[in-house]
């Protein structure tokens, strides 16, 4: 009686105007929520991780209401893009559910997953690596040899390193006038680890090194293996109890026991590779020196970890702040570029016409072929000139947003405005809605993304010209929420995007992107359906994305 009462009250909480869908089984941020993404809710059930905007357009409404079974919890879906600001952007109510982010939390508190004075303290020490004007990466070897230069130049540069390493690598592969047939993430995980490995924290291996699943002197696992089973196991880790972790070591556990094994060697082999990171680091530090292997980023979280407790500016990282921050700068600087990067290439075979305009706009910067480390291209110069492929990449975004939804916890009462619509949309009318302290509001990012309030009636369509701005039209920038939004927005926005950019460009330049040969003769809706296939994960994850590469002329 008690638990029918107070989901009865919860579901009171938003007032008459909002629509309410009901009571929610599943946490859709804890528990197994994580594991059973793809099956639960089942489709038609409301909280379907699949149905994008199609709840709202039932109920006419840009929120809806609903409860959490366990803790009752009034919670609120919103795919409005007005609300979602205010909930971006007033930080002091809307707050994260640090429990949510406890998966993330292997090595420590880190920046992803804290909120208030210790969030603020991780991003300080972040931020200058991330900022544009202020940043500076050391190339030579002396003081008096610095070279100043924008981080983001120094993403591309990396990035056309990278790409020119990946193409040597399928060109040496493949005959002259043939293809080679890929899956495109297996490839763009492990180009944009070594991005970020390089930018982020000076560890500039080649492509071939990379590859090599060999693990080096004093580590069981080489550096590309442990990332990537570490990733594997994430949720296994968070869902097991930490006694059965603690057990397994003593007992052979059956039917878990290898998991297990598994598991805790690869975040013990990850936290080795780490270690020697920061330690090479701290050297550096320590010795006043600068050098190529000095990335900012990294060099700013080593400081911060040397710098006294009292310093004035609280700038202090524990040793498990320090792992737990360069082991989330790893994983959220690779998997959403890999992924997203991967439905871009997956679009990009299937829409021949978009392609060729991108081609047409690399042809216009580079005539001669795609910019290769002997022939600098330089950030400044080419990513203004890159506005189409660009906008290809926020397409793809829009469309297959990585973070698909996220979560606040509201810490007072407030009001968000919300929007009732009419089918055609023809009328449009805003609604205040009550938000109770201790309420959940999820940001329904896929289903903002395909709100036709927004993006018009073809937000189903793949059509890069949206995201360009003329003389009578710009973007909904406040519809669009692929990096978040406000304060908490994704820190490394910009470097994602010079990534991006940079790879889709030389990769379009370099070859002619096509649907894989099993798939040609078959309907478009079915090679769409196939290549655009995704699960939840991690983040939201491409698992049938294969293309065929056919090496262009000049
Ligand atoms: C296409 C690529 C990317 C996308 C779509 C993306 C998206 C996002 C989103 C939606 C968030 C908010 C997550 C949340 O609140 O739980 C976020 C946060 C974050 N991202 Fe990204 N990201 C991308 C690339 C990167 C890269 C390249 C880096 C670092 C090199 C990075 C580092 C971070 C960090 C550290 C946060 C936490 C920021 C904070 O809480 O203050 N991301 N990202």
């Amino acid at each position: 009686v008690q638990k029918y009462t107070s989901l009865c009250s919860a579901s009171r909480a938003f007032g008459a105007a909002c629509p309410y869908a009901g009571v929610v089984l599943l946490h859709p941020f804890r528990d197994l929520s994580i594991v059973l993404g793809p099956w639960f809710p089942f489709k038609g059930q409301f909280g379907y991780y699949f149905a994008r905007f199609s709840f709202y357009l039932e109920h006419g409404s840009t929120c809806i209401g609903s409860v959490t079974l366990s803790g009752s919890i009034p919670t609120l879906w919103l795919a409005d893009a007005q609300a979602i600001k205010t909930i971006a952007t007033e930080t002091a109510i809307f707050q994260k559910d640090v429990v949510a982010y406890e998966t993330l939390n292997i090595y420590g508190p880190n920046m992803v997953g804290t909120e208030g004075a210790d969030w603020k303290r991780h991003r300080k020490v972040a931020n200058p690596a991330f900022n544009e004007e202020i940043i500076f990466l050391f190339g030579l070897i002396t003081f008096s040899d610095v070279i100043v230069q924008a981080s983001n130049a120094f993403v591309w540069m990396e990035t056309v390193r990278v790409a020119n390493e990946w193409f040597a690598e399928m060109d040496a592969k493949t005959k002259p006038d043939s293809s080679i047939t890929i899956d495109a993430p297996q490839y763009l995980v492990q180009a944009t680890l070594l991005v970020v490995a390089s930018a982020g924290f000076g560890r500039r291996a080649s492509w071939k090194e990379n590859s090599s699943t060999t693990p080096p002197a004093g580590h069981k696992l080489a550096f590309r293996a442990a990332v990537s089973i570490a990733l594997e196991h994430l949720f296994f880790r968070a869902l097991t109890p930490k006694w059965i972790h603690a057990l397994s070591i003593r007992v052979r556990l059956p039917f878990l026991g290898h998991a297990l094994a598994e598991t805790r060697e690869s975040f013990e082999a990850l936290r080795l590779h780490m270690v020697e990171l920061v330690s090479l680091s701290r050297a550096w530090v320590v010795g006043g020196k600068v050098s190529n292997m000095d990335a900012g980023l990294l060099r700013n979280l080593v400081e911060a970890n040397m710098t006294q407790e009292d310093d004035v500016h609280h700038k202090k990282l524990t040793d498990d702040e320090l792992l737990s921050d360069i082991f989330t700068f790893l994983l959220a600087g690779h998997e959403t570029s890999a992924h997203s990067l991967s439905f871009a290439v997956g679009l990009l075979a299937l829409y021949p016409a978009v392609q060729q305009k991108i081609y047409k706009e690399t042809m216009r910067i580079w005539p001669d072929g795609c910019p290769t480390s002997a022939s600098p291209s330089s950030y400044k110069e080419y990513f203004p000139k890159l506005q189409y492929t660009l906008a290809t990449f926020h397409e793809t975004l829009r469309l297959f947003t990585p973070v698909a939804r996220l979560s606040k916890i509201a810490h007072a009462d407030t009001t968000l405005t919300a929007h009732r619509f009419t089918p055609g949309l023809d009328v449009v009318t805003p609604f205040d809605v009550p938000v109770r302290a201790g309420s959940m509001v999820v940001i329904d990012v896929l289903a903002l993304h395909m709100n036709p309030m927004y993006w018009g009636h073809d937000v189903e369509d793949f059509r890069p010209e949206r995201f360009v701005d003329t003389e009578t039209y710009r973007w909904p920038r406040d519809a669009f929420f692929g990096f978040s939004g406000g304060p908490r927005s994704c820190i490394g926005q910009r470097f994602a995007l010079a990534e991006s950019v940079c790879m889709l460009a030389s990769l379009v330049r370099r070859y002619e992107i096509l649907v894989p040969k099993h798939l040609a003769g078959k309907s478009f809706s079915e090679q769409k359906r196939t290549l655009l296939k995704w699960k939840p994960g991690v983040t939201v994850t491409p698992t049938d994305c294969v293309v065929r590469l056919k090496r262009r002329d000049v």
